[in-house]
């Protein structure tokens, strides 16, 4: 029963023919059936009902007056759809759909005069308008070439209509080249007139955009990037994300799908999920934020590799992977790393970070609470402090994965026990082995195996690492890719891989992109962007599922 206090509206409205009882609280909108006998229980005629939280109505709109009437169809319309349009209006809502995907469903109801319509309309308005959280104004980049080159019409066809019925006012920009979004985010962009930034694109796309804001939001606030140690600011700006790209691993990873539709109901209902980012140094110099993959040795020879493929489209990793997969270089180097203490959750765990995740709740909660706990730590990271851990090694890949990096390639990621915003990153090194034995690690990447539970593989949760490879060590301040000897060396062993000779070194993959350095230090900073995006959603129960009886 409820409160009376806390109902807003209940009539009696029509949908279609049947008449329903419509109720309208402070965050639900119900409508149920009548049973012919009236309002009462009837136990061998259950009544069906829908709700909708208002957190997800997209939007309402009163039905148009001059629909049939020219054509004298006017009558006919009412007649079969039993409802009158100068009476109606129409709820726009978010359905459920399989895999994570949602919809915009519609409800019309028909009310017995204009005034009742009035109120109905005026109330739900109003308790969208009291939505904060809901975004008004956007800035929307399109790259027009990322994955399929069908970013500018996904947009058009899917999205951008609807935002208009949502009433979300955008500023569209299509790129003209590679960094134009990061770089006009940087400079141009006057943010204090939007509520968000919108990419649609890959996740090379996604990168541009929170390197333009991270930038910014230091700049503005006298936070010097170059500085390892200095802790960053968090920007104000929520970020959307088109899905249009070949991977699209962070769509997937905080929504469950890639999907536009469903990426855009996010952005209108104005979810709000916080997201860990890693800062990328070599020694004083800042090279580039990550928030999904930064991987050497396998994944970041796929990735040097595709890039020469990338006409062939988001096909290009395939093949690069199997090429990789059967050129089997190994690199030797040192990582070290500080392991994240006295926080929720290990790489292990059988619970996966999902919508509402209490881990990344209680973690976050913990480092904003007690930042000196966090500074402590980083002050006093001498490589001889004995928080501090190496491991000296060959190693096919080392990955660091700050959140679950689920893509539909491989639906539980590379570590699928990952979390977006708990301020660590999964840090799993794949030693040197057979190449049976790697390839097994590999396809458990798709199976429900654990790609973990083997000899040559280990994964530790961390705030911190650094890596150097080999060749550096003698003279840790030189990164030998700035050695021409080596380089040249390394490229023709990197073409010729018939010729026997391991290259020296491989290259970081840091979110699809190729770092220029080799010898890097890593730092986790803790739920520092936010995304249009609430995680993924737990399948519901089935009391939770929506009533399939349409009314
Ligand atoms: N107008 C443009 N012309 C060429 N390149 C662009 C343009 N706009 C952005 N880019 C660059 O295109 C690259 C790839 O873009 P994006 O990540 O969107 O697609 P993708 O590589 O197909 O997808 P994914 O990153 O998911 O694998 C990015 O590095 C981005 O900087
Ligand atoms: C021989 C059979 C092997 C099958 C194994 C499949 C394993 C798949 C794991 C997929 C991990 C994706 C990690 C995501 C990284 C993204 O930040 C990045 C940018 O989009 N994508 C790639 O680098 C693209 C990297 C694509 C790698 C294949
Ligand atoms: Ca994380």
């Amino acid at each position: 029963m409820e409160r009376p206090g806390r109902l807003l509206l209940l009539s009696e409205l029509r949908v279609g023919n049947a008449a329903c009882d419509v109720s309208l609280c402070r965050s639900l909108l119900t409508w149920k059936r009548r049973s012919s006998s009236g309002p009462v229980y009837h136990p061998f005629r259950p009544s069906v009902s829908h709700s909708v939280s208002v957190s997800e109505i997209i939007s309402v709109r009163e039905e148009e007056e001059s629909r049939g009437r020219d054509d004298g169809s006017w009558k006919k319309i009412k007649e079969r759809e039993g409802k009158d349009c100068r009476l109606a209006f129409t709820v726009l809502y978010v359905e459920r759909r399989q895999q994570h995907r949602w919809r915009c469903a519609e409800v019309t109801f028909t009310c017995p005069e204009g005034a009742l319509r009035q109120h109905w309309v005026g109330s739900i308005r109003e308790q969208l308008a009291a939505i904060a959280s809901r975004p008004k104004h956007l800035l929307v980049y399109i790259n027009p070439c990322s994955g399929k080159r069908k970013g500018k019409r996904i947009y058009e066809e899917k999205v951008a209509p609807l935002f208009a019925q949502a009433g979300v006012a955008t500023q569209v920009i299509v790129t003209e080249r590679a960094n134009y979004a990061r770089d006009h985010l940087r400079t141009e962009a006057e943010l204090k007139k939007f509520d968000g930034v919108v990419c649609v694109g890959g996740d090379g796309m996604f990168s541009e955009i929170i390197h333009g804001l991270i930038w910014r939001t230091q700049m503005d606030g006298g936070v010097d990037p170059d500085s390892p140690d200095e802790a960053l600011l968090p920007g104000s700006l929520r970020i959307g994300i088109i899905p249009a790209g070949s991977t699209d691993c962070i769509c997937f990873a905080t929504v469950g799908a890639n999907d536009p539709v469903t990426s855009a109901l996010h952005v209108i209902v104005g979810d709000s999920q916080p997201m860990d980012v890693c800062s990328v140094h070599h020694n004083s110099t800042f090279l580039r934020y990550s928030v999904s993959l930064l991987g050497y040795g396998f994944y970041g020879d796929v990735l040097t590799d595709s890039e020469r493929k990338r006409w062939l489209g988001p096909a290009r990793y395939d093949l690069s992977g199997v090429k990789m997969f059967l050129t089997h270089h190994y690199y030797e180097g040192t990582v070290s790393y500080l392991p994240a203490r006295g926080i929720k959750g290990t790489p292990r765990d059988a619970a996966r970070c999902r919508s509402g995740c209490v881990v990344c709740q209680h973690n976050g909660e913990q480092l904003s609470e007690k930042p000196e706990r966090y500074e402590v730590d980083e002050a006093s990271d001498s490589e001889n402090d004995s928080e501090w851990r190496t491991i000296r090694g060959k190693f096919l890949a080392i990955n660091a994965a700050s959140m679950s990096c689920a893509c539909p390639r491989s639906p539980k990621g590379l570590s699928p026990a990952a979390h977006l915003a708990d301020g660590t990153t999964d840090l799993i090194l794949v030693r040197k082995c057979s190449r049976f034995d790697f390839l097994r690690h590999l396809l458990r990447h798709t199976s429900k195996d654990d790609q973990f539970d083997l000899t040559f593989v280990e994964v530790h949760r961390v705030r911190r690492f650094r890596f150097t490879p080999r060749y550096c060590q003698s003279n840790s301040d030189l990164d030998m890719r700035e050695n021409g000897k080596h380089q040249l060396f390394s490229q023709i062993c990197r073409d010729h891989p018939a010729c026997g000779c391991a290259p020296a070194y491989s290259s970081w993959n840091c979110d699809g992109e190729i770092l220029t350095h080799t010898a890097i230090d890593v730092r986790v900073h803790c739920q520092l962007i936010k995304l249009f995006a609430r995680g993924i959603e737990e399948p519901m129960v089935f009391e939770d599922l929506p009533n399939p009886c349409a009314i």
